[in-house]
C-alpha cells in the first residue's frame, strides 16, 4: 500500500538520482586554523536536465562559491558533486561559465570572439574542414540568435555593455555545453537592458535546452528567470530554502505584477533579511547612523 509521504520521499529520491547536477552533503572551507571559514555547509541540491535554477541570498552566503564549485573552478572539501553522472574534479567543456565582466578578447571581432574556443580546438585536434565549416555555421546561428548579425565584424570596444554580454553568452554556447553557469551576468547593465537580456536568456534556454544555474542579488530577476529559486544564507554558507516559481515556462514582463509573483517576492525578500541578520531596512539605517556617531566622537 502506498503512503503519500513515502511516495513523496521516493519521488524526491528519484529526482536526486536523475539529476543533471547533484550536490550531496557538499562542504567547502576557505582558510586554515582560526581564520578558517565555512563557505558551503552540507549543501544538498539536485538540478534536473534543462532546468533553470537561480541562486539568491545575502552577500557572502556562498552563491558564487557554489557556482564555481559546480564549474570545477573551486574544489570541495567533503561530499559529492556529480554532473551528468560523473564526479566533478575540475572545469570541463560540458560546463560553460559567463561572468559579470565580459572577458572578451578586445583584439578579435565579435565573430572571432565567438569562434575562439572552437578555433583552439581546430588547431589542437587537427579538425577536418567539415568541422571548421560546422563551427562557422554554429557561430552564424548564434549571431542570429543573440541579435548580433549587424555587429559581426565590430570589435568589443565598439559595443555597449549589453551587446558585449550577448557576445560572451554566444561564445559560451559555441560548443553546445549541456550546462551554463552564470554569475551575476547582468549585474553591470542598466534596468532596460537587463529586461531585454532576461527575455533573451529565457529564449536561449528554450531553444538550446541547456541546464542553467544563475547567481543574482536581484530577487525579481531570480523569480522571473528561475523555475526554482534556491535561497542561500550566510555564516556558514548554506541552503536556507528552495522555492518553486508559480509561473509557466513562457514568461512576460507583466507577470511580475501577478499576485503570486509579488507574494513570492515578498516572502523571499523577508527571508533574505532574516537570514542576513538584518530584519528591516530601518535596523540597517540605525546601525549606519550609530557607526557614524561613533566616528564623530573619536
Ligand atoms: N578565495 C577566497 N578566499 C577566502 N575566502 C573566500 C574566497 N572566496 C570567497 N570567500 C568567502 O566565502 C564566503 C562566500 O563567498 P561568495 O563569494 O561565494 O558569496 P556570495 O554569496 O557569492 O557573495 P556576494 O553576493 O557578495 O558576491 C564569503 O565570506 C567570502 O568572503
Amino acid at each position: 500500500m502506498s503512503h503519500p509521504e513515502h511516495a513523496q520521499a521516493a519521488g524526491a529520491a528519484d529526482a536526486h538520482a536523475q539529476a543533471h547536477i547533484r550536490c550531496s552533503g557538499l562542504w567547502k572551507h576557505y582558510g586554515r586554523g582560526p581564520s578558517r571559514m565555512t563557505a558551503l555547509q552540507a549543501v544538498d541540491l539536485a538540478i534536473a536536465p534543462n532546468e533553470f535554477v537561480t541562486l539568491v541570498g545575502a552577500s557572502g552566503c556562498g552563491k558564487s562559491t557554489l557556482l564555481r564549485t559546480i564549474g570545477g573552478l573551486e574544489s570541495h572539501d567533503a561530499g559529492e558533486l556529480v554532473v551528468d553522472g560523473r564526479a566533478v574534479d575540475g572545469p570541463g567543456p560540458d560546463r560553460a561559465m559567463v561572468f559579470q565582466h565580459y572577458s572578451l578578447y578586445p583584439w578579435l571581432t565579435v565573430i572571432d570572439n565567438i569562434k575562439f574556443s572552437r578555433r583552439l580546438a581546430v588547431h589542437t585536434q587537427d579538425r577536418s574542414s567539415a568541422d571548421v565549416e560546422a563551427a562557422s555555421g554554429r557561430a552564424d546561428a548564434l549571431l542570429r540568435l543573440m541579435g548580433l548579425g549587424h555587429v559581426a565584424h565590430a570589435y568589443p570596444g565598439q559595443l555597449s555593455g549589453g551587446m558585449q554580454q550577448r557576445v560572451a553568452i554566444a561564445r559560451a554556447l559555441m560548443s553546445r555545453p549541456p550546462v551554463l553557469l552564470m554569475d551575476e551576468p547582468f549585474g553591470a547593465l542598466d534596468a532596460q537592458t537587463r529586461e531585454v537580456m532576461h527575455d533573451l536568456i529565457l529564449h536561449v534556454h528554450r531553444l538550446e535546452r541547456t541546464t542553467i544555474v544563475f547567481v543574482t542579488h536581484d530577487v525579481e530577476e531570480a523569480l522571473y528567470l528561475g523555475q526554482r529559486v534556491v535561497l542561500m544564507a550566510p555564516r556558514p554558507g548554506r541552503i536556507d530554502s528552495i522555492h518553486a516559481v508559480p509561473l509557466g515556462p513562457r514568461r512576460s514582463q507583466d507577470m511580475k505584477l501577478a499576485p503570486e509573483f509579488v507574494a513570492l517576492k515578498r516572502e523571499v525578500l523577508a527571508r533574505i533579511r532574516a537570514t542576513s541578520g538584518l530584519q528591516t531596512d530601518h535596523e540597517l539605517l540605525e546601525q549606519l547612523s550609530q557607526a557614524a556617531t561613533l566616528d564623530q566622537t573619536r
